[in-house]
């Protein structure tokens, strides 16, 4: 398993070991012990999936106390840019972002902790986005960003997105009272 540390603390990519044959592959898709030597201590409890045509832009997203999410995100099937955003009020790095790119084909993974905004845009028809939760899903302490909001600075690898009228209201960096 080769993990990166990325520059925004807390943010970690997994890239598993693959064992390929003339049957297939096969690769192990979660590890509680892997995830405690990383440092990446959850109690998860929800594991979320969503299918994205090619250009679908979901996010940027989060669950505020104590519905606050951690989140561990790969791709099944076809690829993705995963975006998540430090909103964690006192972090050196609050309202920078990282971006990496999911590939069913390289098996990446990544954990974002609470005190991020998530969100990906599907690069691939038929993308399969599947994560895991450390907390169940609360419709009423949804939280969001803008998803090209100019401060956020991100390029999403898309032009004229398919979002959903949710998130195309959600609030700018510099409106939004982060709970983190
Ligand atoms: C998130 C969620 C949604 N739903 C229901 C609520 C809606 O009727 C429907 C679609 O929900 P939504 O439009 O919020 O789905 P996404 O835009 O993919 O939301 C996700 O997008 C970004 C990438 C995230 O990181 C979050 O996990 C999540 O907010 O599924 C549930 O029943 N349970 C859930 O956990």
């Amino acid at each position: 398993m080769e993990i990166k540390h990325h520059a925004l603390a807390g943010v970690v990519e997994f890239t598993p070991r693959v064992f390929g044959d003339a049957r297939g592959a096969f690769f192990e898709s979660f590890s509680e012990r892997v995830m405690r030597d990383a440092g990446v201590d959850v109690n998860w409890v929800q594991d979320n999936q969503s299918r994205s045509m090619r250009g679908v832009l979901r996010g940027l997203h989060f669950q505020h106390p104590p519905y606050a999410q951690a989140k561990l995100v790969r791709v099944a099937q076809g690829r993705a840019l995963d975006v998540v955003v430090d909103i964690r009020r006192e972090s050196p790095t609050y309202g920078q972002h990282v971006a990496v790119e999911l590939d069913a084909t390289r098996y990446n993974m990544l954990y974002v902790p609470v005190g991020f905004a998530h969100g990906f845009a599907a690069l691939e028809d038929d993308t399969l986005f599947l994560y895991k939760c450390s907390n169940y899903y609360q419709p009423s302490s949804e939280g969001g960003l803008l998803w090209n909001d100019p401060a956020l600075n991100i390029r999403w690898q898309l032009t004229d997105p398919v979002i959903s009228p949710k998130d195309q209201i959600q609030p700018l960096l510099k409106d939004l009272q982060s709970p983190f």
